[in-house]
């Protein structure tokens, strides 16, 4: 039998490890950006529950891989959370749905554990979390002390519950991110949109006023592509499409922002930056082309792109929509006077096909 005063304190306990649960709950609940989310629910599981390691494992797949590039650029949150292979999750958690506590042989799960707490943590709580039944992440928390998450400890319940309120917070917020990530990107490419760009020039272009600070924009279109497609199909010049997106992406990265404008052209913006440096930038994507052809199938296909740009210091343009118009009437110059001068490479290589 246990004593009255045992039970009362262990009622007591739980209310209080309950409303500590609601707490966290309630800050977690409506937050919108998976950033925010990930960061306001380790600090309060850390301060609530005096945990000194906490951090989230998602799967670097469908139905999580939209959120990887805002998180990875999110320098606060390198500790806290970790995208992991799904087959690494599944080698630790094996068929449970349960927590599972380690305090040995901790190098068996040294891919969920971020680097920086391997040479600290003795022991860890691993717990699921699921969105619809599948798992999608880990939610684990850490100590340097080897008892505090033991093995030998088969009561995960209050562990578990935790975990099935944040499965549920975490399904929320990856929702309202999905809605948010397709409102703003294009499908193919995952670049921002055309939406995207104007609201982004609107607001540049007035801080540029106001700050006496220089802005370009670039408009690079591919050439021949509509050939591309009529030549090779529409699944190659998908391919062709997402092919350039991605080496727009990695030039302009922290200069800058990319969007996908139309069909197959593309403009990156550049606040703070010279027409002679974003045209630097441009120079750079087309010489990375030129010597890297798409693999499709068993063809190596060649692709040139044409640019054009301008900026508020060299072209003085009234507004954004005219400091684009500049820049796409010189790419079709650009284009223009290539066509003329020096039938390119893709066509000979089309020519070749047909
Ligand atoms: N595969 C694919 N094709 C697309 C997509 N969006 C637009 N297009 C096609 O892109 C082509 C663009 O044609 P044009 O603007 O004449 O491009 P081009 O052949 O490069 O001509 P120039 O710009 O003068 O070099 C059209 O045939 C569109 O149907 C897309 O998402 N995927």
């Amino acid at each position: 039998m246990h004593d009255i005063n045992e039970l009362i304190d262990n009622v007591r306990h739980n209310e209080e490890i309950a409303r500590k649960f609601f707490e966290i709950e309630r800050c977690i609940l409506s937050i919108g950006r998976c950033d925010q989310f990930v960061s306001t629910l380790t600090k309060e599981v850390q301060k609530h529950f005096n945990v000194p390691y906490v951090w989230v494992n998602l799967i670097n797949e469908a139905p999580l891989s939209h959120l990887i590039e805002s998180l990875e650029k999110m320098p606060d949150l390198r500790d806290r959370v970790l995208f992991t292979r799904r087959r690494a999750m599944i080698d630790i958690m094996k068929s449970s749905n349960k927590t599972i506590l380690l305090n040995t042989n901790l190098s068996q799960c040294w891919e969920i554990i971020p680097s920086v707490y391997r040479d600290i943590v003795s022991s860890v709580a691993i717990s699921p979390l699921t969105i619809d039944g599948e798992l999608v992440g880990l939610f684990c928390q850490a100590d340097a002390d080897s008892t505090r998450y033991d093995a030998d400890t088969k009561d995960t319940f209050l562990l578990d519950q935790l975990a099935i309120k944040i499965s549920i917070c975490l399904s929320n917020v990856t929702a309202r991110e999905k809605l948010e990530y397709l409102a703003t990107r294009d499908p193919l490419t995952g670049l921002l949109n055309r939406r995207q760009l104007e609201l982004m020039l609107d607001r540049e272009f007035q801080r540029s006023k106001t700050q006496h600070r220089d802005l370009t924009v670039v408009f690079i279109d591919c050439d021949a592509f509509k050939s591309i497609n009529d030549t090779l199909g529409h699944n190659c010049g998908d391919e062709v499409l997402e092919y350039i997106a991605k080496r727009l992406l990695k030039y302009v990265h922290k200069q800058g922002l990319a969007f996908r404008f139309a069909g197959d052209e593309f403009i990156f913006v550049m606040p703070g930056k010279s027409y002679e440096q974003a045209l630097l930038v441009a120079e750079s994507i087309q010489e990375y082309l030129q010597s890297n052809p798409l693999r499709y199938k068993s063809n190596l296909v060649p692709i040139t792109i044409s640019y054009g740009g301008a900026s508020v210091i060299s072209d003085a343009p009234s507004n954004y929509k005219y400091l684009l118009k500049i820049a796409d009437e010189r790419l079709y110059k650009y284009k223009n006077n290539r066509k003329r001068s020096v039938p390119t490479k893709v066509f000979k290589f089309l020519n070749k096909l047909r």
